[in-house]
């Protein structure tokens, strides 16, 4: 319940629009109390008194209030809908642009399924209780309430014996509301896994194929399925089993009333038009109960669902600009040193395990063409994803021009950082669109310019809307070289003063890759660049090589110089060279 009242800053700014909901509620509530009593008086008054203009007369006034009734609810509903998407469009709002600036410790653990389950079906049930179950509830409650006061003040003794089954179907709403919350509890979370196992399917489709697994992904998906299935059967039950006692409970009142009132009638301790008007107020005390099982069911789903929400709200954003705002990233030109640095990933302990990056020191000049160089899992893209605090330093320091990256403005500094990913990521937006993601008001000129210098241009232009043609989704359509490329393109254009190529032409032929590098020499100048790469061929420009193995620089001179020790660089020198040979 806690949760639901934190949800409440959401609706502060709604104040005005909730109060017109709650004065509609109001004046609908008062036309239902009062129209009983019309009728009561149509009895009393105009039947016994044969008086025709004043039944006439009754009769007008109740078709006018239910007119009124008719408007109010319709401005009511209106507004609480108008209340819930408002609600439902910042919080998903929120959200969305939470998870933009969450780090990627917090994606390197998230699935993204649960997150897709939460940006839609957590907050729709947060928004059915806000916008909607909330509202009937209080309804429900001014019915109750009001209507409870008018049958006491007109007859109190059929009054109190009719509802004398009211606490067994209060008995019954209270266990089906601390049973049903589990259950969807439950359901929520099921629904979050069922999502994941959905989305990691069709991300990975084609590993599927490839390995001829659908039928146990088939059987995965059915598993969960049936467990959703089951969960929602319990839940099922427990309505089963509850709906229909309360239903009955509350045709019992009904029964009490019709049958006592008709005894206090012809006993003339009741009058005729009281008895009329009991028969219309009685369902403004079945109805609220009958409904409150749904509501429950409402509110249940909320409460379990507002904390999946809300913990992705609450995670916090670890890597940011600082709150003083920030040293001013223009001011970056590329000189770079690496101060004693270590760095442990979320899941590593700090005192026992041996990090990732341990005691790096290393001094890169502007302008510097640094190779880096070692095997698999050694800690090669980490060291550069320190430099755009992906991740920030378990120890030591990083400086860019001679400022801790910890000190600038966090967008600034990216911008400043041209990244050529290992892993290429597309969207499904024009070749266009894709070059220029980091800096979409770039001319054409520059998007051809950037295009040329990555080898793309030639083959964009052979495609059938040019620049404009629309890449499917990660880049379908593209090989796996050209999309590479592009992202290569795509780097180059934000002409930055540090240019990272993680294993940037791994995808792309020798030959391409040769004429790669010959273009980038001239990116390259003036710019402090970072290449990651296998090939010794990808690395014979560099100025300097470094050699990681375990998280530590082993080896680290020119190309010669290392050539002529020995360690991992003549090794892999004679391998390549060996099978060139062969
Ligand atoms: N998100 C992560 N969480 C925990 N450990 C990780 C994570 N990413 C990488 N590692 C581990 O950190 C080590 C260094 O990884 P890194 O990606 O920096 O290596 P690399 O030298 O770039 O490898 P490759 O040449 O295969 O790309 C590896 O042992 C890897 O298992």
């Amino acid at each position: 319940m806690k949760v639901l009242l934190r949800l409440t800053k959401y609706l502060r700014p709604e104040v005005k629009l909730m109060a017109v909901v709650f004065v509609m509620l109001l004046l609908g509530t008062i036309i239902d109390l009062i129209a009983p009593i019309l009728l009561k008086e149509i009895f009393d008054s105009g039947i016994a008194n044969k008086d025709i203009a004043l039944i006439l007369a009754l009769t007008l006034s109740l078709i006018g209030i239910q007119v009124i009734k008719s408007i109010a609810s319709f401005i009511q509903g209106r507004s609480q809908e108008l209340v819930g998407q408002n609600v439902i469009f910042t919080l998903r709002k929120e959200l969305y642009n939470h998870l933009q600036r969450l780090s990627f410790r917090y994606y390197d653990k998230a699935q993204t399924g649960q997150l897709m389950s939460r940006m839609t079906g957590d907050i729709e049930a947060v928004k059915n209780f806000i916008g909607f179950g909330a509202v009937l509830m209080l309804l429900g409650l001014l019915t109750f309430i009001g209507t409870i006061g008018f049958m006491l003040y007109l007859q109190w003794k059929v009054t109190l014996i009719s509802m004398s089954t009211i606490p067994l179907l209060l008995f019954v709403l209270w266990r089906f509301n601390n049973k049903v919350g589990s259950a969807w509890g439950q359901i929520r979370e099921q629904m979050g896994r069922l999502t994941t196992t959905l989305q990691e399917n069709i991300s990975g489709i084609r590993v599927v194929k490839a390995f001829a697994r659908e039928r146990e992904e088939e059987g995965k998906f059915r598993d969960r399925n049936e467990h959703n299935f089951e969960t929602n059967m319990q839940r099922a039950k427990l309505e089963a089993n509850a709906f229909p006692l309360m239903g009955f409970y509350g045709g019992l009142v009904f029964l009490i009333m019709i049958w006592l009132g008709a005894v206090f009638v012809a006993r003339g301790e009741m009058t005729l038009g009281t008895f009329m008007a009991f028969q219309w107020y009685v369902w403004g005390v079945i109805w609220p109960l009958n409904m409150l099982g749904w509501q429950i069911n409402i509110m249940q789903q909320a409460i379990k669902a507002a904390p999946r929400v809300l913990e992705v709200i609450d995670a916090s954003i670890e890597i940011a600009t600082p709150d003083q705002g920030g040293t001013d990233a223009r001011r970056i030109g590329g000189n770079i040193v690496f101060e004693d640095v270590s760095f442990h990933f979320a899941d590593q302990d700090v005192s026992k395990d041996k990090g990732v990056l341990q005691h790096i020191n290393l001094d890169v000049r502007q302008g510097e063409i640094i190779a880096v160089l070692g095997a698999t899992g050694s800690g090669k893209s980490s060291l550069i994803a320190l430099m755009s605090r992906f991740y920030d330093v378990s120890g030591g320091r990083l400086l860019l021009d001679g400022i801790d990256v910890r000190d600038y403005e966090l967008d600034g500094l990216r911008q400043r950082i041209g990244i050529v990913p290992q892993e290429t990521f597309l969207f499904s937006a024009s070749i266009r669109d894709n070059i220029a993601y980091g800096m979409p008001e770039a001319s054409q000129e520059a998007i051809e310019w950037a295009a040329r210098k990555a080898h793309i241009h030639a083959f964009i232009e052979t495609m059938p809307h040019g620049y404009e043609t629309l890449i499917g989704e990660r880049g379908v359509g593209l090989s796996g070289g050209q999309r590479q490329r592009v992202a290569l393109a795509r780097a180059i254009l934000m002409d930055p003063p540090i240019l990272v190529l993680d294993e940037a032409t791994a995808s792309v032929d020798t030959a391409t890759e040769s004429a790669i590098h010959e273009e980038l020499l001239e990116v390259m100048k003036g710019r402090t660049t970072f290449i990651i790469a296998q090939r010794l061929s990808s690395v014979k420009r560099a100025d300097r090589i470094i050699v990681l193995d375990k998280g530590a620089i082993v080896q680290q001179g020119t190309h010669q110089e290392l050539f002529e020790e020995e360690g991992f660089f003549r090794k892999l020198f004679e391998m390549q060279d060996a099978a060139a040979a062969r």
